[in-house]
């Protein structure tokens, strides 16, 4: 009965004020009513990659299958949205931004966070298309099936329940009948345990010196939301306080220098390692552990390993045969992704070894507000439900491919990286979760450094060159005072003009009779001329406690769900990171094969003219290294097969 209450909700916009051409507004809604042809609806889509269905357009019959198969794309909301584009291309955001009652329309509060999305292209019209289109995905249904623990990562025939892993102990979800907020908090039980052994000096290493230091051995879902959390906690007063006398290290790539970088300066009778992987397959974690683990054992001994090697993974198997008492190991499930695990031990241990199990709770808690917020707010007021609507607004219906995340705070350097993997490997689809080919682009590339050191790079690009919608991301609460010992250390007011400068520059930017009144040359006008009408999101949050950085994690894994469920592709599988992999290994055999052998080798089959070249220069090299002495070439031929063989 809520549910059904909320969905009525959920698809009237309430900007009902908006100074945007009402009678407009009017006939898209007389249009949507209309019955839109699948044949004719073809050609509309718009924006989008139909570069694959040349012939679908030709019959009807074609047509309709596509129609069938896609619904989303065919359906009046759609089409209403396409043609909506035309209207709202003729308007400039120097004009709406003057209407104060349409920006008050265009902000939404949750618990702090204030979000200013007036700067978007977007009208009162425009949003409530949007929202018709959510109806017209079921969004509602697709995110209420997410939070019940439904299989909806089919090709995995997964549940996708990373909300569960931030619940309080007294929620229920259930997985093929079985609650499983007891089990999260088994773990993080253990997590507070065990972190608090270690950072009271209760659990020693081999030689009995107390663990100060950690090395957190993972990559990709596996590093980088830690790295965030970790970046973006170190410089908070009580973290900082937590934290003394302790470092956390990360280790993710397996070039030989981070290994050096991670390790230097570390004694291994005072470091605890952490091997983090979901699969505990990954080759370069794996090799990397292996590495950290001859580090240690050469120092301390192999039984130092059980002092001072510990495991995250969901395969307890491989955690026991890689020598890891599985005792020593912090489990989660098959129903969290890796780059949704962050809030499950992924992050949770090496974090709360660095700052006490307290402060992660409260990180934690504040990613569970969001959860909440985007499972029960109408979707007129969900903050990752808009952030979402708008990607697929600024996305598919007007074909921007970009997003820049800028955050003015030194302290979320790493956000950027980790909402790239988050969002990219989530939405960057080909395919519908029916396996359908998508007849527009979904995923967005997103890429973004701190404010303002951006400013000074890239920000050319997107004030004057294509139109990448950005989103800026400030404090009000430094997390550094200005002072330090009475020197003038740091600016924060200043960094934050900065915040309000640029997305106005985007939006309003600067015309050619402006520049003549300031006498710029002619010759330069051009050159000094802003378009401006570039869109943005402003995203203000009070400071950047432990709480408030969950709840910006929450708000960006939301709004990526969000994207999923309106372009309907699977959000939750990545099959498109296979087939590099598979090409590596057959690269390592022979790579091995050829070390294990100690001639100079060159290959002359098994890949293209171009890899085979690129390789034997690359070998040519390292023999000369290895083997100064001249020696005979010997020469190698890979068999064209599935396996990765070397023939000799
Ligand atoms: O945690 P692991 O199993 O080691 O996986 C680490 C990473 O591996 C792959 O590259 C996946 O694309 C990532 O999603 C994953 O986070």
């Amino acid at each position: 009965m809520q549910q059904a209450a909320i969905a009525l909700q959920s698809s009237s916009w309430h900007g009902a004020h908006l100074h945007t051409r009402p009678q407009a507004g009017r006939r898209q809604h007389a249009r949507r009513g209309a019955a839109v042809q699948p044949q004719a609806a073809f050609a509309q889509i718009g924006h989008t990659d139909t570069s694959h269905m040349s012939s679908a357009g030709s019959s009807s019959s074609s047509s309709q299958r596509e129609a069938k198969r896609l619904p989303i794309a065919y359906s009046p909301e759609w089409m209403a949205l396409r043609e909506h584009t035309k209207e709202v291309e003729s308007l400039h955001l120097r004009d709406l931004l003057v209407d104060e009652e349409r920006t008050d329309s265009l902000v939404r509060e949750h618990n702090g966070l204030y979000v200013d999305f007036s700067r978007q292209n977007v009208t009162e019209t425009t949003m409530q298309l949007l929202l018709n289109l959510a109806e017209r995905a079921k969004l509602r249904t697709k995110m209420n099936a997410m939070f019940a623990g439904e299989h909806i990562n089919n090709t995995e025939d997964r549940a996708v329940l990373h909300t569960a892993l931030r619940m309080p102990r007294d929620e229920e979800v259930y997985v093929e009948g079985e609650n499983v907020v007891p089990d999260v908090w088994s773990v993080l039980d253990k997590i507070k345990d065990f972190s608090d052994r270690v950072r009271d000096g209760e659990w020693l290493g081999a030689t009995g010196k107390p663990l100060t230091d950690v090395v957190a051995i993972g990559i990709g879902g596996s590093y980088l939301g830690p790295l965030f959390v970790h970046t973006a906690m170190q410089f908070d007063e009580p973290c900082k306080e937590l934290a003394r006398g302790r470092r956390l290290r990360f280790l993710a790539n397996v070039d030989p220098v981070d290994v050096a970088k991670a390790l230097n300066g570390l004694n291994p009778e005072t470091t605890l390692v952490i091997v983090i992987s979901k699969t505990f397959t990954t080759t370069e974690t794996m090799l990397n552990a292996r590495t950290v683990r001859t580090w240690l054992t050469a120092e301390l001994g192999q039984e130092a390993v059980a002092k001072h090697m510990v495991a995250v993974s969901t395969n307890l198997k491989l955690v026991r045969e890689f020598g890891i008492d599985p005792e020593n190991a912090f489990g989660f499930w098959d129903w969290v992704g890796g780059r949704y695990s962050v809030t499950s031990a992924v992050g949770i241990l090496p974090l709360a070894l660095q700052y006490g199990f307290e402060k992660m709770e409260e990180f934690l808690q504040g990613a569970h507000d969001i959860d909440c917020h985007y499972r029960d707010a109408p979707f007129q007021d969900n903050i990752p439900v808009l952030m979402g609507l708008l990607s697929i607004w600024n996305s598919t219906f007007l074909g921007r491919s970009s997003v820049a995340v800028l955050p003015y705070c030194q302290a979320l350097a790493k956000f950027p990286s980790h909402i790239q993997q988050v969002a990219m490997e989530s939405v960057g689809k080909q395919v519908s979760v029916d396996g359908e080919p998508l007849p527009f682009k979904a995923g967005e590339i997103y890429f973004g450094e701190p404010g303002t050191n951006g400013q000074h790079s890239f920000y050319q690009l997107i004030h004057q060159g294509r139109v990448v919608p950005c989103e800026f991301i400030g404090v009000v609460k430094s997390q550094q005072s200005v002072y330090l010992k009475g020197e003038l250390v740091s600016n924060h007011d200043e960094l934050m003009c900065n915040f309000f400068a640029q997305a106005d520059a985007l939006a309003i930017g600067k015309d050619s009779v402006t520049l003549r009144a300031e006498n710029v040359p002619e010759y330069l006008i051009p050159h000094k001329t802003f378009s401006g009408n570039r869109p943005s999101t402003s995203l203000l949050l009070p400071s950047l406690s432990p709480y408030r950085v969950g709840q910006l994690l929450a708000l960006y894994e939301n709004r990526v769900a969000t994207q999923g469920f309106m372009w309907n592709v699977n959000a939750f599988d990545q099959w498109g990171v296979e087939l590099g992999k598979v090409l590596a290994s057959r690269v390592r055999t022979m790579m091995h094969t050829a070390r294990t052998r100690s001639r100079r080798i060159t290959i002359t089959d098994g890949f293209n003219p171009s890899t085979r070249k690129m390789i034997n220069r690359y070998l040519d090299g390292k023999n000369q290294m290895l083997y100064p002495e001249p020696q005979d070439i010997f020469p190698c031929d890979l068999i064209h097969s599935e396996g990765c063989e070397a023939r000799w």
